[in-house]
């Protein structure tokens, strides 16, 4: 059965996750976990055809006179998306609110697959990931793009990319992020921190722009609006990381460039201990001041995507944003104060994100 290009197994609905175990997978309220066991664990191929194979006779089995409805279990793959979107997107909910409903779906399954390869080297069973069991997630990842997905989240991303022309670079490019998380956790200079953006955050930019689209009457080169959509990955993920030093440095991890530390004279020591002192503030204020230059990049970018598109973007790009004014309200303690935009102030970021999209400046607004 073929579904928008997309090779479907009839799977029995309630075997496609299979049950939380404690010790894998962080359980979603909803009952879903997150990654489930086997997908953490280095199979092989042939396992995934038998078990795929199993499924299927299963289904044939217990419903033999019911046809599986493709639509109805690509919709199910989606909503399975969106709860996790729900659970886990904290600044970017809105955004997708935002978006038509085609468009949310396709960002929702883009995110999962994001979010659950962070999770294999961030979430709960981070120690036992390998290597290996990364080059075992980029062989399930070729399977998505050649139609053949493992489970539901899986099948909702590969209905995506078969809608929208997606490349699967970025996605690898990713999985390298998580790879190069695994071994290093110091950054000797920029250069090695701007990679390392690129590859876990910059990536989702350019996963981002085929589904937002690019305006037909945008006389911007493709480029231009890649870079663009590069820089905001860029300057999200920065600003995450001076969000997180504090809870980055107790995993034993310092996302800050060491020869700009060096030249402020913050020693290791002092990080460690969360020392909030008038060093450290002047070393923020950089830090803060290179990412919003990020920022102004990637909003030159806004403008010349579809007009439908440009609501959800500046709405997402002012939320994450203003999590660097509340660094700044908080004194520049990011050790034990956790940088949180609020509610009614991200509810009163939409009428500023909508005035700008229809604007198509920021200028006026
Ligand atoms: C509308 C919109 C922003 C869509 C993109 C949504 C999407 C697919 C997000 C995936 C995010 C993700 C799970 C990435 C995995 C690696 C990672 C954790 C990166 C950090 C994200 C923040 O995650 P976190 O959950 O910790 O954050 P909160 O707890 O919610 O605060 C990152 C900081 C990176 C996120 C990067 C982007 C969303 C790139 C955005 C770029 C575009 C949408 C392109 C726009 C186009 C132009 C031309 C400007
Ligand atoms: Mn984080």
């Amino acid at each position: 059965m073929a579904a928008g290009g997309v090779v479907w197994v009839t799977f029995p609905k309630q075997n496609l996750i299979p049950p939380p175990r404690k010790r894998f997978g962080r359980k979603l309220r909803t009952g879903v976990p997150l990654i489930s066991s086997t997908a953490e664990r280095a199979y092989s191929e042939e396992k995934v055809h038998e078990v795929v194979l199993k499924q299927a006779a299963w289904v044939k089995q217990q419903r033999p006179n019911e046809g599986c409805k493709d639509w109805d279990l690509l919709n199910e793959a989606y909503e399975r998306c969106g709860e996790v979107w729900a659970e886990y997107a904290k600044t970017f909910y809105l955004g997708t609110l935002l978006m038509t409903s085609e468009r949310r779906r396709a960002i929702w399954a883009i995110y999962v697959w994001c979010r659950r390869t962070d999770e294999l080297v961030d979430g709960p069973n981070a120690s036992h990931i390998t290597p290996r069991a990364l080059d075992t997630w980029e062989k399930r990842l070729g399977n998505i793009f050649q139609g053949r997905p493992y489970d539901l989240f899986d099948a909702a991303l590969s209905h995506t990319v078969s809608n929208y022309p997606l490349g699967i670079q970025p996605f690898k490019d990713m999985i390298e992020g998580m790879r190069l998380d695994l071994l290093k956790t110091r950054y000797n200079n920029f250069d090695e921190l701007y990679l390392y953006c690129y590859y876990v955050a910059g990536t989702v930019g350019l996963m981002s722009v085929p589904v937002m689209g690019i305006a037909s009457e945008s006389k911007a080169s493709n480029e231009t609006v890649y870079s663009a959509a590069l820089a905001l990955g860029i300057a999200n993920q920065l600003t995450n990381i001076i969000r997180d030093v504090g809870e980055d440095c107790r995993r034993g991890r310092i996302y800050l460039p060491q020869d700009e530390l060096a030249s402020a004279g913050i020693s290791e020591d002092e990080i460690f201990r969360g020392l909030v002192s008038n060093k450290w503030k002047i070393f923020m204020k950089n830090q803060i001041k290179r990412a919003r230059m990020y920022f102004d990049e990637a909003e030159k970018g806004v403008a010349e995507l579809e007009e439908a598109s440009r609501w959800p973007v500046w709405a997402s790009l002012l939320l994450y944003r203003q999590i660097l004014d509340v660094i700044e309200e908080n004194d520049y303690n990011n050790f034990t104060k956790r940088a949180y935009v609020g509610k009614a102030k991200k509810f009163a970021s939409l009428p500023l994100a909508y005035g700008r999209a229809i604007m198509g400046t920021s200028k006026f607004f």
